[in-house]
């Protein structure tokens, strides 16, 4: 979308300067994709004189009447490997041949192709701070290599896998004591934005597959959010995941902090925090500094942005709440949908349709991008 709209912080950019000119709507770079200020492009012109002249008249059930094959002609079927089909339905929104055209034709001229394929290379598409954008990569699991700075990344991404499973099955298995020998029975997930929200979404959507792990999310600054889990928990058979990319984010340290002092105060045994705490992060540094052993540290890379980093080590809690075997499959499913984003032409891309109606049915003909990234609760 980066290509497709100048106002928006590239992702993972959590550092970038909000009132840069990029923010401000102004012209997009990157060197390779140079393009100017989308309202100047003439298929956005033809997009707002069709809003302007049509947009009242667009109505959906008109629509079905007008067109007898619309459902056929604004859905898609993708056939998965071991999982039946995905439809995604999209005739239901106000938007027609012409639309689908122009919009298709914008894609193409903001080079959205180029900066899909710049991304998937591993290019440093994250200008503002001069870095890749590959989670993709996190989910490569075909082993391809994939190169940032001409070092396949793909080895440290499995290591880091590797770490997890054999944690995932001691916690699961009983193996992994606490200090008083009792098994765990708690996870508490501490952090925020995508060390939050990506995590606790998936553990809700995948309930079913629960391995009998309580888990319990913690994000608020507001002490009454760690307060009211902490009642919940036994010091003796909790585990803290203290979960932050750059492991300084003061909503998160604060909480981890607090959560460290109650630990303490039931344990009276600073030794006994490496049974209980682990954490998931970039900044080793501040990890040891904090007091958690580097070894229980699950480490992932500034090419992560935060909200898609539920498919890094962010998402120990998910492996945690249904098993690294699930885990495993969750990641299988987004590198194939990651294939067929990249593969698959514009018209037949589900994940571009996915994004294309928004666009049309808001109150102006204004970019509206849509992602499937938690950033809030909602
Ligand atoms: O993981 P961290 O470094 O604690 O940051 C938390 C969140 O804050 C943001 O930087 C901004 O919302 C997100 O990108 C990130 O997920």
């Amino acid at each position: 979308y980066q290509t497709l709209r100048c106002a928006c912080p590239t992702e993972g950019d959590e550092h970038a300067n909000k009132s840069s000119p990029q923010s401000q709507g102004v012209t997009l770079t990157t060197d390779s994709m140079e393009v100017g200020p989308l309202t100047s492009e003439p298929t956005w012109q033809q997009l707002q004189d069709f809003y302007d002249k049509n947009s009242s008249k667009l109505v959906i059930k008109d629509l079905f009447e007008q067109d007898p094959n619309r459902f056929k002609n604004f859905s898609l079927k993708l056939d998965t490997p071991h999982d039946g089909d995905i439809l995604l339905d999209y005739s239901k929104n106000r938007i027609t041949a012409e639309v689908l055209k122009l919009l298709l034709a914008l894609a193409r001229a903001r080079k959205l192709e180029e900066a899909r394929d710049a991304m998937f290379a591993g290019q440093k598409i994250n200008f503002t701070e001069d870095r890749a954008v590959l989670h993709t990569a996190l989910r490569n699991r075909s082993n391809q290599p994939i190169l940032v700075d001409g070092k396949d990344v793909t080895p440290d991404v499995n290591a880091v896998l590797e770490h997890m499973k054999q944690f995932t099955n001691s916690v699961l298995s009983g193996q992994w004591k606490g200090y008083t020998g009792k098994p765990i029975t708690d996870v508490v997930n501490i952090g925020i934005g995508g060390s939050d929200l990506g995590p606790l979404m998936v553990t809700e959507a995948l309930k079913a597959y629960g391995r009998g792990l309580r888990l319990h999310f913690v994000s608020n600054i507001d002490g009454t959010h760690l307060a009211e889990v902490l009642k919940k928990v036994d010091a003796e058979s909790v585990l803290f995941i203290i979960a932050s990319k750059t492991f300084t984010t003061q909503e998160t340290i604060t909480n981890a902090t607090s959560a460290k002092q109650w630990f303490l105060n039931h344990a009276k045994d600073p030794a006994a925090v490496a049974k209980h705490f682990v954490a998931l992060s970039t900044n080793a540094p501040k990890v040891t500094e904090f007091g958690i052993d580097p070894a229980n540290m699950f480490g992932f890379w500034d090419w992560v942005g935060g909200r898609y980093s539920l498919w890094s080590a962010i998402g120990l809690s998910i492996s945690l709440a249904v098993g690294f075997e699930n885990f495993l499959q969750l990641l299988e499913g987004a590198h194939y949908l990651d294939n067929h984003f990249r593969t698959a032409p514009l018209e037949q891309n589900v994940s571009i349709s996915n994004c294309r109606p928004a666009n049309v049915t808001g109150d102006s003909c204004q970019y509206q991008p849509k992602t499937q990234s938690p950033q809030t609760e909602e």
